[in-house]
């Protein structure tokens, strides 16, 4: 007698969103990407990416923030799904994703939903990746792929791909103020460029100051450690954002920044209190599309859940 082959029951990996505490951008280098040295945290706003075997592959998304989120070939998830077909032949996927990271934000969502495919594959099809494997398959599909699995706090250099581990005590409170509309990653370096006016940029060197902050655990620290070089360019292009940071600071944020190339907006609050009534007096200003409250440093890409009926 046959039996019938083995049908792996579905897996959904919980992934989080990053804000750069640190973004400095060095020079463009000959491949067009920029230098960078960067402080990466994942933040407790998560995508959840469910992963199971189908006829052909596919990718379909739901939630809140789903608009705009490409269902074909485009999609970053499903990207990553035919890259790792590339190299293991494995068979066809449907991905489902819910969305709770907001789009083009500047706070890596599909970087995330990248990182969680190649995590929900290595375990559906049990393919026994280790460590560099999956930083190598990640890195190729985004600067910014590595570090949604690697999660918590980590200095990302190279063009941000590269990590190492940061020394980071306690847990920060945030609020994220999310923008009418997105922006283009790759424009936002261009502008950066285009402001810059072929001045000469040195190598990024990480702050010591930074570090110094992250290991006293206190958010007043790293609150006037938080810097990004691409916020003058994600500004430029989005001068709405600066009432939006003023808003934050004036209403109690400790410190505030573009996310990433933006156009979300990240604060940091004393506690989860703070965090509360800053988020309320943001809605109410009504200078702000929606908001969220997020901790981190969170951990990345895991698998919450593999159906065993
Ligand atoms: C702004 C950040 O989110 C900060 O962490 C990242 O630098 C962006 O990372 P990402 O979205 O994973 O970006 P990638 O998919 O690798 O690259 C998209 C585009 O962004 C620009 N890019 C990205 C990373 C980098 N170090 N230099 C760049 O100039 C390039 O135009 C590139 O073509
Ligand atoms: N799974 C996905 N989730 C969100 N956007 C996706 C996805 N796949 C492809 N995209 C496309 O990528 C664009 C950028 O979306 P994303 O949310 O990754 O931006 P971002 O947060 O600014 O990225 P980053 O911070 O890495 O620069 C979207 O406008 C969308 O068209």
């Amino acid at each position: 007698m046959t039996s019938a082959p083995l049908v792996p029951a579905p897996v959904t990996v919980r992934v989080p969103a990053k804000v750069n505490l640190e973004l400095l951008v060095g020079p463009r280098r000959p491949d067009g990407y920029h230098a960078l040295s960067t402080v990466f945290q994942a933040v407790s706003l998560y995508d959840d990416v469910t992963v199971a075997a189908a006829a052909d592959w596919g990718v379909t998304v739901s939630g809140p923030l789903a608009a705009g989120v490409p269902e074909n070939g485009d999609n970053l998830a499903l990207r990553a799904a035919r890259l790792v077909e590339t190299h293991f032949d494995i068979d066809p996927v449907h991905i489902a994703i819910r969305k709770g990271i907001p789009v083009a934000g500047g706070m890596a969502g599909g970087s995330a939903d990248a990182a969680a495919t190649l995590v929900a594959l290595d375990h559906l099809w049990d393919l026994d990746l280790d460590r560099e494997e999956l930083e190598d398959l990640a890195s190729e599909l985004g600067s910014d792929v590595p570090f949604l699995i690697a999660g918590g706090t980590a200095m990302g250099s190279g063009r941000g791909e590269l990590l190492a581990p940061v020394l980071a005590r306690g847990t920060y409170h945030w609020v994220f103020a999310l923008a009418e509309g997105g922006l283009s990653t790759p424009a936002v370096y261009a502008e950066c460029d285009r402001l810059r006016d072929d001045e000469d940029v040195p190598d990024p060197v990480p702050t010591a100051a930074l570090m110094s902050a992250l290991r006293t655990g206190d958010p007043h620290e790293l609150a006037a450690q938080l810097s990004n070089d691409l916020q003058a360019a994600s500004l430029s292009l989005r001068p709405d954002l600066a009432e939006v940071l003023a808003a934050g600071m004036e209403y109690g944020a400790l410190g505030g920044i573009v996310s990433g190339s933006g156009p979300t907006t990240a604060f940091l609050v004393e506690n989860s209190e703070a965090g509360i009534d800053l988020a309320v007096a943001l809605t109410a200003s009504g200078v702000v599309r929606d908001v969220r409250r997020a901790s981190g440093p969170v951990h990345g890409a895991h698998v919450i859940h593999q159906r065993t009926d």
